[in-house]
């Protein structure tokens, strides 16, 4: 391996799809890395990589190690180690190896994977006496992790302290005035200018949550896409390459985002076998791993409704069931299909604008789920989140960036003291919502009334519905609680906190005020 007298900067361990790009990220920022991977392969293909994009005249500080010992013994002390491996017992797997080859007390491990927020809690404190366990979560895929993704940093603030100047050189960059990304897209350029993507989150797990919680509304965004390319395909019968040009055209205007512009590129692309769509190639089956999941149970968990990232789960999981959907697509019915797709096509272009507002309103019904998830976690853990800054800082490198993020940004800077408990509450998206709230039920109802699955773009309304709603039928469901098991329920014309139990089943009825 390439032998060098000067120590290194900063330690890269996994040089998998994010662990290579963010190591090429840190080099080009003038930080100079030790790279080791379980494969010698990934370690001897980053190096062969950093030679091949500066060429001859310059190189990038990169040195492949053997080992953790080697690595160890490259790094300038006290010591940065950035982990990025799958996340669960591979991350145990290198703290104990690091353990093993002599890591110090002073050191920090950064930990950048997707890892579930409890068991980064639970790290903090068991390495405590070892070294400083570290965490951010990253966002940004590959592409994001070589040119600047989306950090959310948590943990010890010294830590933070310590890492910062290189966290904020290799984050994506934001136009503060426009909330527009300052892309580079080139090996070896640098953007030094604007506000960069990351910001110090909180004590440790709360880095890792609001990531879930970026995931779970990354799914939600994801679902809504494909239920509108659904409805366009199935419900207007239009091709692949039609829906691309809307999804192109929104893409200019309020929906504008990363996830619509990547949609519409991959519904445009052919495919190089049968010059068919490749899109209507690729088996309905989705994949997941996880934390999508985990965003939806901890929704359950604390008692706040979050049911747009819930169905964005549910049906990735119904997509996997295609033996039995293709069983049932011939025995259940539903609505007649003629030869051109469902909806009246003389309506044509009123269905693509209800929809294309039906789907600003889902995101933000979506989005205002995930953010008071998000308020409601960190008052149970005593995190003070800002939510205007983790606005801000998923503007630009993450998966969901969208030039909707510097409206939600711009809403909470605004609020009062962070008095704002729903975005839904917000006056810019109050007003946005009550506008376009019509073609929103156009749209559900197009898809309800002609058999089209469209549970997130749905589920956001009802949830938009709910909220608004004064009154809820809970008073009755109190009922039924109390009349089979005696639960109590409290009186509209009583205290708060007063409870009461009728005797439903005795011939009195008696109501009693129970202590
Ligand atoms: N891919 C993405 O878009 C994103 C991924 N993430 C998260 O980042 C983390 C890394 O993801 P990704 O790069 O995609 O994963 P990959 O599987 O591509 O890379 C992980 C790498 O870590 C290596 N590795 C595993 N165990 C060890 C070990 N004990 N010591 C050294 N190297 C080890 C693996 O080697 P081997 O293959 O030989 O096992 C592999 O090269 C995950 O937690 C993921 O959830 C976060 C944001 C986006
Ligand atoms: O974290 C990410 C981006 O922010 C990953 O892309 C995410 O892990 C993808 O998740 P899944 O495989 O469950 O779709």
């Amino acid at each position: 391996m390439n032998k060098q007298t000067k120590l290194y900067d900063i330690g890269v361990i996994g040089l998998g799809v994010m662990g290579k790009n963010l190591a090429l990220n840190i080099a080009d920022n003038h930080y100079r890395v030790s790279a080791f991977d379980l494969d010698v392969l990934k370690v001897s293909g980053l190096v062969n990589q950093a030679e091949k994009e500066v060429g001859p005249h310059r190189t990038l500080g990169i040195k492949g190690c053997d080992n953790l010992v080697e690595m160890l013994a490259d790094l300038e002390k006290p010591r940065i180690f950035v982990l990025s491996v799958p996340a669960g017992k591979a991350v145990d797997g290198v703290c104990q190896a690091l353990v093993e080859a002599g890591i110090e007390q002073d050191d920090i491990v950064v930990d950048t994977g997707n890892s579930l927020w409890t068991d980064t809690i639970a790290r903090e404190e068991k390495y405590r006496h070892q070294f400083t366990f570290f965490s951010c979560a990253v966002s940004g895929g590959e592409v994001g992790a070589r040119f600047g993704p989306s950090l959310m940093p948590c943990g010890d603030k010294k830590a933070w302290h310590r890492i910062q100047p290189i966290w904020e050189a290799i984050a994506a960059k934001v136009d503060p005035q426009s909330g527009l990304p300052i892309e580079r897209t080139q090996p070896g350029e640098t953007v030094t200018e604007g506000e960069a993507c990351t910001s110090y989150i909180g004590p440790a797990g709360s880095g890792h949550y609001v990531k879930m919680v970026h995931n779970g509304i990354e799914y939600a965004d994801m679902q809504l896409i494909c239920e509108a390319y659904h409805l366009l395909s199935q419900g207007l019968g239009l091709d692949a390459l039609e829906v691309s040009a809307i999804f192109e055209r929104w893409n200019k205007g309020s929906l504008n985002s990363y996830l619509m512009e990547i949609s519409a590129d991959i519904l445009k692309q052919l495919d190089p076998v049968t010059s068919k769509p490749l899109v209507e190639l690729i088996l309905d089956k989705a994949g997941q791993k996880g934390t999508g999941l985990w965003t939806a149970v901890s929704s359950l968990q604390i008692g706040c409704p979050a049911p747009t990232m819930a169905e964005a789960v549910y049906a990735r999981a119904l997509s996997t069931q295609k033996t039995q959907r293709v069983k049932l697509s011939g025995l259940l019915s539903g609505p007649i299909s003629p030869k051109n797709g469902l909806i009246d096509h003389t309506k044509a272009q009123i269905f693509i604008d209800q929809l294309e507002n039906a789907l600003y309103c889902a995101k933000v019904s979506s989005y205002a789920q995930g953010f008071q998830l998000m308020a409601m976690a960190g008052k149970e853990q005593g995190w003070q989140l800002d939510f205007a800054k983790i606005a801000k800082i998923w503007r630009a490198g993450c998966i969901i960036r969208a030039t909707f993020l510097q409206s939600i940004t711009q809403a909470y800077q605004h609020a009062a003291d962070g008095a704002l408990e729903n975005l839904l509450m917000a006056e810019t998206f109050a007003v946005a919502l009550s506008q376009k709230q019509h073609d929103w039920r156009q749209a559900v109802s197009q898809a309800v009334l002609n058999g089209i699955p469209a549970p997130c773009i749905s589920s956001a309304l009802a949830y938009y519905d709910g909220y608004r709603s004064a009154i809820l039928p809970a008073n009755l469901l109190q009922g039924q609680r109390d009349f089979f098991g005696a639960h109590t329920f409290e009186r509209i014309d009583a205290p708060e906190g007063e409870k009461y139990h009728l005797n439903w089943s005795s011939a009195e009825r008696k109501l009693h005020k129970v202590n």
